[in-house]
């Protein structure tokens, strides 16, 4: 599958997002990726839906929203008429996650599963035949700027055979925390094709360096 390069907006500078947005799709981007958080799934807050849809009005690459909310239902279609590409949930912060990626799908978007850390492959596997995306947490959801976990990249390995062996393999693995020139490679021989990088890309450097990371990011994944 093609390796991907999804800038995460959590750590670009709010007040001057539109610039930001222009730099990374100038720089190659492939998607931007979008967190929502409540305050209660996870201990921060984060964008609403009226984010997504100032997003829309300025970049045409696809919008990938990570919804680290309780309740998931509940903001799926404000997300989807807002403009979201994929909508990634939580298989922690719902009982009836078959039923919350169906409702993504009747909407017409794409649909992603999210597993923290600490959650089994075995919880997401029965969704294979449903989902678009799989994305592994390589930290604890929440904040930007944290350290990778090496640990996780044994479950990207486990997550691409079982995608390997399985009738229904058309996902993508995504993953998600930490990721910088040399995470990123780890990540993609394990099996990831799409890589979110927040801190390491956005730091306040020149429009120049900030291309030169991705292409260092796509580089490493490619090698
Ligand atoms: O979902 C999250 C954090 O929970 C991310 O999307 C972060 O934005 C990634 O940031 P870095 O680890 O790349 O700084």
């Amino acid at each position: 599958m093609t390796k991907k390069i999804a800038p995460s907006i959590l750590a670009a500078d709010i007040m001057n997002l539109e610039h930001d947005v222009k730099m990374a799709e100038k720089a190659g981007a492939d998607l931007f990726h979008i967190d929502i958080m409540d305050g209660h799934f996870v201990p921060n807050m984060s964008f609403s839906p009226s984010v997504i849809e100032g997003m829309k009005r300025v970049t045409d690459k696809p919008l990938d929203v990570h919804m680290m909310i309780d309740n998931p239902d509940q903001y799926i279609k404000p997300v989807v008429d807002a403009g979201a590409d994929t909508v990634l949930i939580h298989t922690e912060s719902t009982n009836h996650i078959y039923r919350s990626i169906e409702l993504v799908k009747s909407l017409g978007a794409k649909a992603g599963v999210v597993v923290n850390p600490g959650t089994p492959l075995e919880n997401v596997k029965e969704l294979f035949p449903i989902i678009d995306q799989i994305l592994v947490m390589t930290v604890n959801p929440g904040f930007g700027g944290q350290s990778f976990l090496p640990g996780m990249l044994r479950k990207i390995q486990r997550l691409d055979q079982l995608r390997q062996t399985s009738a229904a393999d058309d996902f993508e693995i995504e993953v998600d925390g930490g990721i910088n020139a040399g995470t990123i490679k780890q990540c993609s021989d394990a099996g990831a094709d799409i890589f979110v990088a927040g801190s390491y890309l956005f730091n306040g450097e020149s429009e120049a360096e900030f291309a030169e990371k991705v292409d260092k990011l796509r580089q490493s994944a490619a090698e």
